[in-house]
C-alpha cells in the first residue's frame, strides 16, 4: 500500500534521512522505533508532504506522491495523528471532529461512529479542545484523523505523555482499528507497546533503517535492542 524507497530528507542544509526505505502492507500495523532524534517524525513528515524528500520516491497504491503538497496527499487517503496531538484548543470537540472531515475517500466514519468508539468524546462534545485531558486529546486527535476517512493512518507517538492507564486505553482503540482492517504506520518509543500491536517493525538510527523484521524477531535480537533502543 505504501512504499518508501531510499528517501533523503533535509532541514535546510542538515541531511536528516539517509536513504530510508520501508513498506506498509494493506491492513497491517507497521511500527517505527528508535531513540529521540533518529528521524522517525521526519519520516512521517516526508510521507505526508510536510517536509518532502529531496531524493528517493514514495509510492501510495503504486502512485508516486513524494512531489505532491500535503493537502493532495491527504486527499489521496493518508491521514495523520501528529506528534503533540495538535488539536484546535478554541474549537469544541465536535467542531474539532467536523472541520477537517472529508468524505471523498468513502464515508465510513461518521460522528456517530466516532462517538461509539470513543464514548468519552461524546460526553465532552461541547467542551473546548483546550480543556480536555491528555488522554481525551489523544482520542480526539485519532477521531479527527478518522473523520478524513483515511486508507492509511500515520500515528506519531499517540501515547506520548499519557498515564499508563490512558496508554492502555488508547492502544486498545488502535488495536480495534487494526482489527477493522485499517492500515497504519505508527511511531512509538515504548518497545513493549510496539511489540504488542505491530505486525512489522523498523528501527531507525541516525536517519537510517538499522533493523526490520517481525516483533518476534526484534524481541529475540538483544543486540539491536541494546544498541538502538536503550533509553537515553
Ligand atoms: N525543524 C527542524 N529543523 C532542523 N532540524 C530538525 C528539525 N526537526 C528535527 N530536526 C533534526 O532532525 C533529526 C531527526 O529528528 P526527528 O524529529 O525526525 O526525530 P525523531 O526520531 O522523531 O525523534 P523524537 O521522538 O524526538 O521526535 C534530529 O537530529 C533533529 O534535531
Amino acid at each position: 500500500m505504501l512504499k518508501v524507497d531510499h528517501i533523503h530528507t533535509y532541514y535546510g542544509d542538515s541531511h536528516v534521512l539517509h536513504g530510508v526505505s520501508l513498506k506498509v502492507e494493506k491492513g497491517k500495523m507497521t511500527v517505527l522505533l528508535g531513540r529521540n532524534g533518529m528521524g522517525k517524525t521526519t519520516t512521517i513528515h516526508s510521507i505526508i508532504g510536510f517536509n518532502s524528500p529531496k531524493k528517493g520516491k514514495i509510492y501510495f497504491n503504486n502512485e508516486e506522491i513524494q512531489h505532491l503538497p500535503s493537502y493532495q496527499i491527504s486527499k489521496k487517503g493518508i491521514g495523520i495523528v501528529p506528534q503533540g496531538r495538535r488539536i484546535f484548543s478554541n474549537l469544541t470537540v465536535k467542531e474539532n471532529l467536523t472541520t477537517t472531515a472529508r468524505t471523498t475517500n468513502g464515508n465510513e466514519w461518521t460522528l456517530e461512529k466516532i462517538y461509539k468508539l470513543f464514548p468519552r468524546l461524546e460526553e465532552r462534545k461541547k467542551s473546548l479542545g483546550g480543556n480536555l485531558s491528555g488522554g481525551e486529546q489523544s482520542m480526539l486527535s485519532i477521531g479527527r484523523a478518522l473523520m478524513t476517512n483515511p486508507r492509511l493512518l500515520l500515528l506519531d507517538e499517540p501515547s506520548e505523555g499519557l498515564s499508563p492507564l490512558m496508554v492502555k486505553e488508547v492502544m486498545s482503540i488502535i488495536k480495534k482499528l487494526k482489527e477493522n482492517g485499517l492500515s497504519m504506520l505508527m511511531v512509538e518509543q515504548n518497545l513493549a507497546m510496539a511489540l504488542n500491536v505491530a505486525d512489522y517493525v523498523y528501527v531507525l538510527n541516525k536517519g537510517e533503517v538499522v533493523f526490520d523484521g517481525t516483533p518476534e524477531e526484534l524481541e529475540r535480537n538483544q543486540e539491536v535492542k541494546n544498541k538502538y533502543l536503550a533509553l537515553g
